[in-house]
């Protein structure tokens, strides 16, 4: 790369994420909206009905015991309501919320300062719980599992620690990368919640919800139209209903309906299955320039005049998802979904006869 040249377009960061309008990960609107529309109790969350009926019974049994919950863990995609959950735990057990994140912990002497300063049955959010420093995370298997931590006082060999007594707290730990935890501070949580997609007739309900609390007119057809596009995701599905509400005061009369919904969306070049302009120019480089693949990542990224982390982990796990594209040791390879959805057809030695086996080659 050259340093020096400002055009140099290897110096291009990838595309900031949160710029794009089906992206999971907040901005600062959705921050800013996203208080007046969580759900505040397990009656209110929608969806996750697994999870919802686990908890109701983690929490019922506390309180019945009059005791502090046990910990939990909240893993799951960005934007599937891990925050709003915890702080339903909290809610549910009438109990304070202190919210910290695991970058925000530098060092074990932060955690300590945070958890002896907890009251008794506080609860403790601990979001992007996998990024905290492995000092502290030592830490904190002693403090979830005896209510206690050692404080190092000096340094070197004349250092001692000094025992400390917590109250007893629940710690609520959020991570869109359960994998990535040490088995250690997994095994230390008392019940773990996965938190799946939505089903289209969930984010359907999402939106009936926000449309209501933002005092937005909005008919079934056009809840529907919303939540087909919503990529399983409430934060998508509430940012997209802010968008075609837009569209709805300045080109309708408010309302919004299928149509509306459907002109909105397409003005924000957000399609029918929820893909953007990104995940379409992907799709179209390896449909069309590559015959279907495959092709290596690093070409298809040059395809599209897009940084190869940008095409990697911003276009293509959805892609993956949907089944519209494949990751295969030969490199990506569109499947037969994805021309169909891009209304083209595939050369014949893909379509016909026995696809499978050319697609993916044995
Ligand atoms: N089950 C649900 N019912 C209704 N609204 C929901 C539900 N889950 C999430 N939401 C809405 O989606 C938005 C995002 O949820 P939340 O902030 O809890 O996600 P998150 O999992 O914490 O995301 P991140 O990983 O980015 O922190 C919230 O504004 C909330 O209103
Ligand atoms: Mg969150």
């Amino acid at each position: 790369m050259n340093w020096d040249d400002p055009t140099d377009p290897t110096d291009t960061p990838a595309a900031p994420a949160a710029e794009r309008l089906v992206d999971s990960v907040a901005d600062r609107e959705d921050q800013a909206v996203e208080a007046a529309l969580r759900p505040k109790d397990l009656g209110e969350f929608i969806g996750q009905e697994k999870v919802r009926e686990q908890l109701d019974l983690v929490l019922r049994a506390a309180r019945a015991r009059g005791a502090t919950a046990d910990h939990v863990l909240l893993s799951g995609a960005p934007g599937l309501g891990k925050t709003t959950l915890s702080m339903i735990i909290a809610a549910e057990m009438g109990a304070p919320i202190r919210i910290t994140s695991g970058p925000a912990i530098q060092h074990a002497g932060d955690l300590a300062a945070i958890l002896s300063s907890l009251q008794e049955g506080e609860v403790l959010f601990l979001d992007e719980i996998h990024r905290m420093s492995r000092p502290a995370e030592e830490m904190l298997y002693m403090a979830m599992e005896d209510f206690r931590v050692d404080v190092i006082v000096g340094k070197g060999p004349g250092a001692t620690a000094i025992p400390l007594e917590l109250p007893p707290f629940t710690l609520v730990g959020a991570t869109t990368r359960a994998g990535l935890l040490p088995p250690p501070l997994r095994d230390r949580f008392g019940f773990t919640a996965h938190m799946e997609f939505y089903e289209p007739a969930e984010l359907q309900r999402v939106i009936h919800r926000s449309a209501h609390l933002l005092d937005v007119e909005i008919d079934p057809d056009g809840a529907a139209e919303i939540a087909g596009r919503s990529r399983g995701t409430p934060r998508i599905a509430n940012r997209l209903l802010r968008r075609v509400r837009d569209y709805a005061q300045v080109k309708a009369d408010g309302v919004i309906t299928r149509d509306i919904a459907s002109a909105a969306l397409a003005v924000y070049e957000v399609d029918g299955r929820g893909l953007d302009r990104l995940d379409r120019a992907v799709l179209e480089a390896l449909l069309k320039l590559f015959g279907g693949g495959p092709v290596g990542l690093s070409t298809l990224a040059v395809a599209v005049g897009e940084e190869r982390e940008t095409v990697e982990e911003v276009a293509e796990p959805f892609l993956v998802r949907e089944g519209l594209l494949a990751r295969t040791p030969r490199g990506r390879v569109a499947t037969p979904a994805a021309w169909s959805h891009l209304g083209l057809t595939p050369p014949r030695s893909q379509g016909g006869g026995n696809g499978q086996g050319d697609l993916f080659g044995a």
